[in-house]
């Protein structure tokens, strides 16, 4: 089985070909992306050196719609992960009906090792890179991992500043100050507990003497975790990519945020390192354990949270959580998935898991258009309507069609939707 997630991703698609009514033609042309481009960038950094980095934005699929996609700024970025991204954008905005197509965009970089002012300058190079590719009406870039609203503002300024006046909706996920929406920054992680509400629904369980794990601590998985823990769950292990914490009696998930939200470490937390109150004393004890044993912990529901290709033929076997609801993009290898389906575990795959966040980008969007702003409220009703609908249809296309698990009822609706996109505009000869 390969690491590559492009072959993953491709992988996916050919599971689902065989259930879905789409012509085989299409089918092969749905497996290209239109285009990716690379970008060097020369950056001056604060050291006084000159570092020149590398970056992609990948164009998927435009068929539904202007592309839409987040940037990724990580080390272990390469072209074929970044359309890999870009192709689970375009299955994801076609699952949850949003009339966009999927594009993705990465830097090979390693944040922690640079200053604000380095990442400021970084930011508008790429975005300086990649500006005739996007535009509000063509490709509208969001953040993603290690990039945040305040990313997402010096991209609309450089943008906006080679076309000479504002221009808001050539990015979602900004500060509420320059046109953000409120309730983007928690979207993600909140449709991710949407779904697992609806899942333990949908099995006839009760979600309120559940056990979870959640590998990853940042903008999604933290928010995940704040909202499940809320909802009554028991939040029992977390990590960041300095390890993991492990509670069975259930982690503070309020005091592991504020520890993290001051900068702190989950490996410093475990420690007994705590930053989040004046004293650094810790009222948490949990255990120490790494992120490979959290991912085999026996709990209820798994929620990986951080990178792609964790769940592997090599660690399948040694699961034991009963359901799976991915968080992060392309958590599990076709392998794992195989493996996961014959033991009857249920994924709810990425594609629907992980689309609040795009779902609110829309929103936000779709406000800038308008020159209006909705309270947050409407926003989170709005989230929860199109995330409940795609959940729904998502199990209707998997009872009906008797399909053998969610991510191939998934991918059958989202490839045939944008499979007919093609065929009514004629985009194939
Ligand atoms: N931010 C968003 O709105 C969306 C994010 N996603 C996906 O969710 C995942 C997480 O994204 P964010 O939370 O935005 O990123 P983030 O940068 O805010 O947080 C990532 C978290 O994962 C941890 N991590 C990184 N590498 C790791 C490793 N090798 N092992 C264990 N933990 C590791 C980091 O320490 C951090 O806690 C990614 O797969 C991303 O593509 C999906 C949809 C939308
Ligand atoms: O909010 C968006 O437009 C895209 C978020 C994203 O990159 C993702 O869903 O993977």
């Amino acid at each position: 089985m390969t690491d590559d997630p492009f072959e993953n991703m491709l992988a996916q698609m050919d599971r689902a070909e065989e259930y879905a009514d789409v012509d085989h033609s299409i089918f092969e042309r749905l497996k290209h992306p239109e285009r990716t481009l690379k970008v060097t960038l020369p950056v001056e950094l604060d050291s006084g050196e000159v570092e020149v980095f590398e970056g992609y934005r990948c164009q998927f699929d435009s068929a539904r719609g202007p592309f839409k996609g987040g940037v990724r700024f990580h080390p272990s970025v390469t072209q074929r992960e970044v359309e890999a991204l870009a192709g689970w954008m375009t299955w994801k905005t076609a699952l949850v009906d949003l009339p966009y197509g999927g594009a993705k965009g990465g830097v090979i970089c390693e944040p922690k090792e640079l200053t604000q002012n380095d990442l400021e300058s970084l930011t508008r190079r790429y975005t300086e890179g990649i500006r005739r590719m996007i535009g509000p009406e063509t490709d509208v870039p969001a953040p993603d991992m290690n990039t945040n609203p305040q990313t997402m503002a010096w991209m609309m300024d450089t943008y906006s500043m080679y076309e000479g006046h504002s221009i808001p909706q050539v990015v979602t996920g900004k500060p509420l100050e320059i046109g953000g929406t409120p309730g983007r920054v928690e979207a993600t992680g909140r449709g991710v507990s949407l779904v697992t509400e609806r899942l333990f629904e949908y099995l006839d369980r009760d979600l309120s003497d559940a056990s979870i794990a959640i590998q990853g601590f940042g903008n999604v998985g933290s928010n995940a975790a704040r909202l499940l823990d809320e909802s009554g769950a028991n939040v029992v292990a977390t990590s960041d990519v300095s390890g993991a914490a492990y509670d069975p009696d259930g982690l503070d998930v309020a005091a592991l945020g504020a520890h993290v939200d001051a900068g702190g470490l989950i490996e410093e937390y475990v420690a007994g390192e705590y930053r989040g109150n004046a004293d650094g004393s810790s009222w948490d004890d949990p255990d120490a354990i790494t992120n490979a044993e959290l991912l085999t912990l026996d709990v209820d529901v798994l929620i990986p949270a951080a990178v792609e290709g964790v769940i592997t033929a090599d660690n399948v076997d040694d699961l034991r959580a009963s359901a799976i609801v991915e968080a992060a993009n392309g958590p599990t290898t076709v392998a794992a998935d195989k493996a996961l389906t014959e033991r009857d575990i249920q994924v709810v795959p990425d594609i629907l898991a992980n689309a609040g966040g795009v779902i609110v980008s829309y929103l936000e969007w779709v406000q800038n258009a308008q020159e209006f702003s909705w309270p947050l409220e409407t926003v989170n009703a709005e989230l929860e309507r199109r995330i409940g609908d795609a959940f729904d249809k998502t199990i209707e296309q998997y009872d009906a069609k008797q399909l053998p698990d969610l991510r191939t009822a998934a991918y059958t609706l989202a490839l045939e939707r944008t499979a007919k996109a093609h065929e009514y505009r004629g985009l194939f000869p």
